[in-house]
């Protein structure tokens, strides 16, 4: 198996949004958790994902787990990596999308794109400030997100206070101006010492000209968005078919589980809306936090349901109660432990035998993903744009069927759609 591409993703909702975007444009795509083994044996795939939980933790671990990725990939024959983070560039002022990016980069002495836009999903990037629909990123709810509060949109200044290198920005005009303009004015940049270079686009067919151009290079760093421009590059430079999954089986909705800890305001009203038709159960936080809580009786309530059909249970909570939660028991225990709860009921059940598992959160996503210990998905089909179905493979819960949804993404009828999907 020699790759086309490989692509090394900051969380597990990134990775299968990614994942999902380069099947659908043509590549075919396994996604695995964490670096595989070496003899870790894949099906024969134009592109790999590895999803690391890489996007929060410390600048020189992030470094270390994505250098690692990296030789793993280009052993295995790509080229280039894309290095994937959030749409909404999810990340503090010490990192991770900076080091991160400037470690890659100089392992192979490339000055990588940097662009996190996703039309689809409406981020838009112009004159290099990033826009959420019609917010600026500073100005939309990822302001309150409860790890990496963004309060800046201006990628350059951000990208340039985590990375050790010179940023240069690419603006719309020139990338309108087609492959040629574009290759011209990074050549003018190398030659002035930039080390990477933030991207406008604001249509697909601007990422179509990125994905053309940063496939000369070795490394670019993008959402799925720029994945979208590199597979359609790959896919018609290599005439590769699609080989998407569909999610086959009956819709029988006994042993099909909901977990949402995302606390953004798309999962908040996308629970509510679930809550007129599927049983959900909001987890007390605060008693989790002081000890009380207790994860035993949240599991029996869910036992119960999916006896009879679907389930959900969540932790999710609006901003002000987000604050107030941390202002008593610090950010990052919060986040452990709220994590640590749903893994731990996701565990129980799944072992019992569950026949889906839906999980809203990237965060979350990833202590769930890494709870049950699966090694690497099949993409199936799209239920949203950047959310595949995926279906397990290896050793532990080959039969489950899973959906990582980005806190973000999916319409307000996401649950229930999800769960009706064949
Ligand atoms: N009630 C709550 N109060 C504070 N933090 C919470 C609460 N519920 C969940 N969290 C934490 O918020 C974070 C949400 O991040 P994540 O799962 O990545 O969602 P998103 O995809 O929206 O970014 C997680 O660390 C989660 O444990
Ligand atoms: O690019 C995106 O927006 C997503 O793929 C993503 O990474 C979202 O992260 P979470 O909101 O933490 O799931």
């Amino acid at each position: 198996m020699s790759l086309s591409m490989g692509a090394i993703a900051d969380d597990y909702t990134g990775a299968s949004d990614l994942a999902s975007t380069l099947s659908s444009n043509g590549l075919r795509v396994i996604q695995t958790i964490g670096v595989p083994a070496d003899d870790m044996e894949l099906p024969d795939v134009d592109a790999v994902v590895v999803a690391l939980k890489s996007r929060s933790i410390a600048a020189a671990e992030a470094v270390r787990q994505s250098l690692d990725a990296e030789r793993w990939l280009r052993a295995r024959g790509a080229s280039h990596v894309l290095f994937k983070v959030c749409s909404t560039f999810d990340s503090t002022a010490r990192g991770n999308i900076g080091p991160v990016t400037d470690a890659l980069a100089e392992r192979t002495g490339a000055m990588p794109l940097v662009c996190p836009a996703f039309p689809r999903n409406r981020r838009t990037v112009y004159q290099g400030h990033l826009f959420v629909g019609g917010d600026r990123l500073d100005e939309s709810p990822l302001k309150d997100h409860p790890v990496t509060p963004m309060r800046d949109s201006s990628l350059v200044r951000l990208m340039a206070t985590q990375s050790r290198r010179p940023v240069a920005l690419l603006p719309l005009a020139v990338v309108r101006d087609g492959d040629d303009a574009v290759r011209a004015e990074l050549v003018r940049l190398r030659v002035q010492g930039v080390g990477s270079v933030i991207a406008d686009a604001v249509f697909d067919t601007d990422l179509e000209v990125l994905g053309r151009v940063a496939l000369d290079d070795t490394l670019s760093t993008g959402a799925s968005g720029l994945g979208l421009g590199l597979a359609r590059a790959l896919a018609r430079a290599r005439a590769v078919d699609s080989d998407v999954l569909s999610m086959a089986g009956s819709p029988d909705l006994r042993g099909s589980l909901v977990l949402a800890g995302s606390c953004s305001a798309v999962t908040l009203e996308q629970l509510d809306i679930a809550e007129r038709d599927l049983p959900v159960l909001r987890l007390d936080s605060e008693a989790l936090l002081s000890g009380h809580g207790d994860i035993a009786d949240a599991t029996a309530w869910a036992r119960r349901r999916l006896a009879e059909g679907p389930a959900v249970i969540a932790t999710s909570a609006p901003p002000d109660r987000v604050l107030e939660l941390q202002a008593r028991h610090g950010a990052k225990r919060v986040s452990e432990v709220l994590e640590d709860a749903l893994a731990d009921i996701a565990l129980r059940l799944a072992t019992e035998g569950l026949s889906r598992l839906i999980v809203a959160g990237g965060e979350t996503s990833g202590a769930v993903v890494d709870r049950l210990g699966i090694e690497a998905f099949l993409i199936g089909h799209e239920l949203a744009p950047g959310v595949p179905v995926l279906f397990a493979l290896g050793r532990r819960h080959a039969d489950l069927r899973l959906v990582l949804k980005s806190g973000n993404f999916g319409g307000p009828d996401f649950f229930v759609d999800a769960l009706r999907a064949e």
